[in-house]
């Protein structure tokens, strides 16, 4: 067992323990990585103009298995070398590394093992840029992010947010074999999206970042700082989301969609910044990740509307 899972909630001791599979499944942060693959898939769809053949079908599902397995292989990474932050964090204290469920070396190989598997099927089926591109995403977020900018500084998921914006670039790669403007709009609108994801959860789990010793902007720079950021950020975002209608990548329905989600993350930012409550912050969390949800979605929908 592993010592720092003394300090974990009581209640962690009634819950059933999860079946090995689950166990390892749950270090890959299903949840999060099903977005950014839904991210990466919309890209591909936008390289795309109007309906695909069924090569492009099968390339598409062939990048989306790929990328998959590269994110969840540095979500795995990630929760390896947070095992001791992990114990000591309520929302986290579950996992099975930080419960020492799963040992070290094992952690490891299957991070590494997903990384290989996963970077092999992009470099000999879909192409060399796109698993370059999605392997420096990895160190991205599994060594930049997560062992030198996350420790250091406040600004590290402005920083690392470059790496989870990267998923429709990739995807982008993976269907047209280069980068195009396009997809570094959908890159923009995620590392935009990013903080006021981030800094909403971490205002009302404070406590628990304090306790963990991670320099996150509200335990470094105060509630009232980090509440006027996450407002500020939904509306710097709020024309970034506007842009793939002024460039033509999609019409009317996702011009639509676009202003009505951004109008809701505004106000939700705003009201945050006027009135905070730990509920308030907890909605305006939840309501981020349907805003980027929907938001996609829609260019998806919208991309087979409008040819
Ligand atoms: C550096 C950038 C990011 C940081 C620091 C961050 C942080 C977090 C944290 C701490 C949670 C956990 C919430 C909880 O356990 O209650 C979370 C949840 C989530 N994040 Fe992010 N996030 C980032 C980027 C992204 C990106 C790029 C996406 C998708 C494109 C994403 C999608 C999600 C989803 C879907 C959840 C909900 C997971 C669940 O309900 O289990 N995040 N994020
Ligand atoms: C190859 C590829 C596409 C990689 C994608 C990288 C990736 C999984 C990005 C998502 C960002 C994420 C899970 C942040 C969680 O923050 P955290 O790690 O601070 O959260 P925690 O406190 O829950 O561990």
């Amino acid at each position: 067992m592993n010592p720092s899972n003394t300090s974990a909630p009581a209640d962690l001791a009634t819950r059933p323990v999860p079946s090995k599979f689950a166990q390892f499944y749950s270090l890959t942060k299903p949840r999060v990585v099903q977005l950014i693959v839904f991210c990466a898939l919309i890209g591909m769809v936008l390289a795309v103009p109007g309906v695909p053949a069924w090569s492009e079908v099968k390339l598409a599902l062939i990048a989306c298995l790929g990328i998959w397995l590269v994110a969840g292989a540095a979500a795995a990474f990630n929760c390896l070398v947070e095992q001791g932050i992990d114990a000591r964090m309520k929302r986290t204290s579950w996992r099975a590394t930080a419960q020492g469920q799963i040992s070290n070396p094992l952690t490891l190989a299957f991070s590494a093992g997903l990384c290989a598997v996963g970077s092999a099927i992009l470099y000999f089926w879909v192409n060399p840029l796109t698993m370059w591109l999605t392997f420096a995403t990895f160190v991205g977020y599994a060594v930049i992010y997560t062992v030198v900018l996350k420790p250091l500084t406040p600004q590290n998921i402005v920083i690392g947010g470059a790496s989870g914006a990267m998923p429709p670039v990739l995807g982008w790669a993976a269907m047209t074999g280069s980068v195009g403007p396009e997809a570094l709009i959908l890159f923009l609108i995620i590392f935009l999206w990013t903080p006021p994801h981030f800094w909403a959860l971490a205002l009302y789990r404070v406590e628990d970042y304090r306790k963990a010793g991670l320099p996150m902007l509200p335990v470094t720079h105060g509630n009232e700082f980090t509440r006027l950021q996450v407002f500020l950020y939904t509306l710097v975002l709020f024309p970034a989301c506007l842009m793939p209608f002024v460039f033509k990548m999609s019409g009317w329905l996702y011009l639509a969609v676009a202003v009505a989600l951004s109008f809701g993350f505004s106000w939700y930012g705003w009201r945050l910044w006027r009135n905070y409550s730990d509920a308030l912050a907890r909605k305006t969390f939840r309501f981020s990740l349907i805003h980027l949800s929907v938001l996609f979605a829609a260019l998806l929908i919208d991309h087979y509307l409008v040819y």
